[in-house]
């Protein structure tokens, strides 16, 4: 099979190499040029993916038929193009993923394979059907407990992958991938579908593979229409972004909402309480009041010199352009042209009554082609049109939204319902960049504001005509210039260029092919509709960010992966129905994943109890595996905290990833005992990330920290894939009482989390013995 892909990779560089050499031609040959590149680049990229682990699975079926699968589809260079290896997504490659000793499909025995560097470095089997001894027949380790309850397939290629070390960077799951998390990859529900899991349980694994998949099985569409793929925050982004491309996929535009806004970067986060109100619809209805509010009326009359008169803009006159403006119910800068007009209208009655009243008896002298002139005079006069546009300004959403968030006076204007606290949280000086929080905004004004493009739409017509006129020009040269002895007595039967294309025609052939990605093209279109769109961590989103999504997604073909008891935004979900009934009613599909493949069963006890007190109605994903390592806590006192964690993070084994996580506060404090292998983060960004060692700091901390410090918590918590530790000079939280204490000034006092969450933190850490006994 390498033979072969070397082979495949070798005939397409070529081809790449030769399609790259050719210039010139017609703009045909090199819009079909352009293509080519593109295709032969596609397919270097996907034999390139495919290098390491390009077969990981044989079938032995039932028929004898044998079947191996792997990262692309190959097939035999002979006149049948036999297939030598299945894609991972066919259909054919199915029963690797589902049969079991129970169902086998008609597989008799399926074969793991590991490799490294073209190197076979282990095998394991399973036999499924036909024999008495139906089950595993390789050896395993101890964990088998743990696998053959969670009803795990290929147990030992898949403990292996778990046990390695990470690197910072997710890796694919896609020759372990779980019966249950193929049926969500392949589902064919063309609606919302949303995958709830507790952590560690596939959920962003189970959403790249299933971009990959629909990318196969739907590329036509999707090539065109392209993916989109929302995570939290530019680390998650990161650390995902090598997934997809290692399965062959590059066209996916992956982003966070505040980058979703095309031509602005978030700049950073809003504190709570101006999240809050940005995240919530009721902000739509400040929005509107903005732009109204830039719909100006004069209080005192503006005066505008025109041919030697004086005209005045009144108030009167501009009400009724405003009113007329508003009640056509376009958007801002479209309803523009109407004000104007208005305007425009009054001030040539004003003209005509000055220069062409008759003194005999008052009528107007001038002739409606008259007025019609000074109607076209003063559209065309600067100073009229400053004048006007000044009142109905054409307006972009980053305007509006800085000017709003910069002047307290136009805040308290469209937003009277806000306290004094909101008022401030939201001021921030003119030249801010914007957060992640803004983007819905910006795009929701994009919806007020409406973009005025039929200046462009002139240009592209007349660019349009110019482009006929040439060809039609081309086409009389060619014509022309034919033979002059064909000239004279012109030859039915020879063929003229005109018979062959017309102007139009040949316009349309030297207009440039697009040869941009659809997913770049959509980066830079706010009204993109896309094929698909996945969001991670979905629990996040504020119902204003879904209204921007649900925009990118006409179609509403959605896959939503999240964890309602992991939700630490203070406008995230509760529940799945409250975001997503608004916009597909009860029409969404709710798929579940309760396995964890990343924390050890010895923290998943220490974490469960804490799940219980945010949502007594969630039960906790059953870890596939133990680690034999028992979660520790470290009592230490405050002003010592740093050197405990320091003193940890010494004992980190020597290799793997970790991460100490606290409060932001904190992490200003032990910053510097990060590294290479080590960060220091603040729970709010861990989001979605995972490490081999986790350090939890001041647990206490972390729940009275915000108003889902629980939540918070049990995300930082089951963070690790190996060992975690706590570190706290207060009191532990009762639902912690399951940590092995080692070391340290013993902890004696445990109030349970909800005392703390409901807003004693300060005073439970300071609880005795006596009344944590209570
Ligand atoms: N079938 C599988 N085979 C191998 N590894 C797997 C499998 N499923 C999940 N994993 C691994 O388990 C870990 C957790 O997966 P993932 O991050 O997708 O979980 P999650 O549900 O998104 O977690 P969280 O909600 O905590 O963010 C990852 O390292 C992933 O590679």
């Amino acid at each position: 099979m390498y033979t072969r892909l070397d082979q495949l990779r070798g005939y397409t560089r070529e081809r790449l190499s030769r399609v790259l050499l050719e210039s010139g031609g017609t703009p045909q040959a090199r819009s079909e040029r352009e293509s080519y590149t593109q295709l032969y680049t596609d397919d270097i990229v996907r034999y390139d993916a495919a290098e390491h682990g390009l077969c990981f699975g044989r079938l032995d079926m039932d028929d004898g038929e044998t079947r191996r699968i792997g990262r692309i589809g190959i097939r035999d260079e002979d006149d049948f193009a036999t297939p030598l290896l299945l894609d991972w997504r066919a259909p054919l490659a199915r029963p690797f993923y589902l049969a079991t000793a129970l169902s086998p499909d008609g597989v008799a025995r399926r074969l793991h394979l590991r490799t490294r560097n073209r190197r076979v470095t282990g095998l394991s089997d399973e036999h499924l059907s036909g024999a008495a001894d139906a089950g595993r027949a390789s050896a395993d380790g101890g964990a088998a407990r743990d696998a053959t309850s969670a009803g795990v397939a290929g147990e030992e290629a898949l403990l292996t992958a778990l046990e390695q070390a990470r690197t910072g960077r997710m890796s694919d799951i896609v020759e372990t991938i779980q019966g249950q998390q193929d049926t969500i990859i392949r589902s064919g529900h063309r609606g919302v579908l949303v995958v709830q899991g507790g952590p560690g349980t596939g959920k962003t694994a189970v959403a790249l593979h299933r971009a990959a998949f629909l990318l196969y099985t739907h590329r036509k569409q999707l090539a065109r229409s392209g993916v989109l793929v929302i995570g939290p925050n530019p680390t998650f982004l990161d650390y995902i972004a090598r997934v997809l491309p290692s399965l062959g996929e590059t066209g996916v535009l992956l982003s966070t909402i505040g980058d979703l806004y095309p031509g602005v970067t978030a700049e950073g986060t809003d504190g709570r309480a101006a999240a809050a109100v940005k995240g919530s619809l009721d902000v739509i209805a400040i929005l509107k009041k903005a732009v109204r509010d830039r719909q100006g009326v004069p209080d005192e009359p503006i005066t505008v010199r025109f041919d030697g008169y004086s005209l005045r803009i009144d108030k009167k006159m501009c009400t009724r352009a405003r009113g007329r403006a508003r009640s056509s119910r376009r958007p801002h800068n479209l309803a523009r042209p109407l004000f104007r007009s208005v305007v425009i209208d009054a001030l040539a009655d004003q003209l005509a009554e000055t220069i062409g009243t008759s003194v005999v008896d008052g009528s107007n002298l001038l002739s409606a082609a008259d007025l019609a002139d000074i109607r076209h005079d003063l559209r065309q006069d600067q100073e009229v049109r400053a004048e006007i546009d000044a009142l109905y300004p054409e307006l972009t959403p980053q305007q509006v939204l800085s000017d709003l968030f910069a002047s307290e006076d136009r805040l308290r204007s469209a937003a009277p319902g806000l306290d004094d606290d909101q008022v401030a949280a939201l001021l921030r000086p003119a030249p801010a960049g914007f957060s992640d929080a803004d983007a819905p905004l910006l795009d929701e004004l994009a919806e007020l504001l409406g973009v005025d493009d039929s200046a462009e739409q002139d240009r592209e017509r007349s660019r349009w005509r110019r482009q006929i006129a040439d060809a039609q020009g081309a086409l009389d040269i060619l014509t022309g210039s034919a033979p002059q002895d064909l000239e004279d007595e012109l030859d039915p039967e020879i063929l003229m260029a005109y018979d062959l294309i017309d102007a139009d025609e040949l316009a349309r052939r030297h207009d440039t092919a697009e040869s941009r990605t659809a997913a770049e093209r959509a980066a830079e279109d706010r009204t993109w509709a896309f094929g698909h769109v996945i969001v991670d961590e979905a629990q996040e989103l504020s119902p204003m960010a879904w209204r921007m999504l649900m925009r990118r997604s006409p179609n509403r073909w959605m896959t939503v992966v999240g964890d309602t008891a992991q939700t630490g935004a203070v406008d995230g979900a509760s529940a799945w129905d409250d975001v997503l009934s608004p916009y597909v009613a009860q029409r969404w599909r709710l798929a579940e994943l309760t396995v964890n493949y990343r924390t050890p069963g010895e923290i998943m006890a220490v974490a469960a109890p804490l799940l219980a007190a945010i949502d007594p109605a969630q039960t906790p994903p059953v870890s596939v595996r133990d680690s034999g390592h028992p979660p520790e806590s470290v009592a230490t006192e405050s002003e010592r905290i740093e050197e405990s964690v320091a003193e940890v993070v010494a004992a980190l084994p020597p290799v793997g990833t970790a991460a100490v996580l606290c409060t932001p506060e904190l992490v200003d404090r032990l910053r510097h005992l990060g590294g290479d292998r080590v960060d220091v983060m603040p729970v709010a960004d861990v989001k979605g990330l995972e490490f081999d060692s986790v350090i939890v700091v001041e647990p206490d901390a972390i729940i009275g920290g915000s108003e889902r410090g629980l939540a918070d918590l049990y995300v930082a918590l089951t963070r690790a894939t190996q060992r975690l530790s706590v570190v706290h000079s207060r009191v532990l939280p009762r639902e912690l009482a399951g940590l092995r204490a080692v070391g340290g000034v013993p902890a004696a006092a445990r109030p349970a989390a909800d005392d703390i969450a409901a807003g004693a933190g300060a005073a439970a850490a300071e609880a005795t013995a006596a009344e944590a006994a209570r």
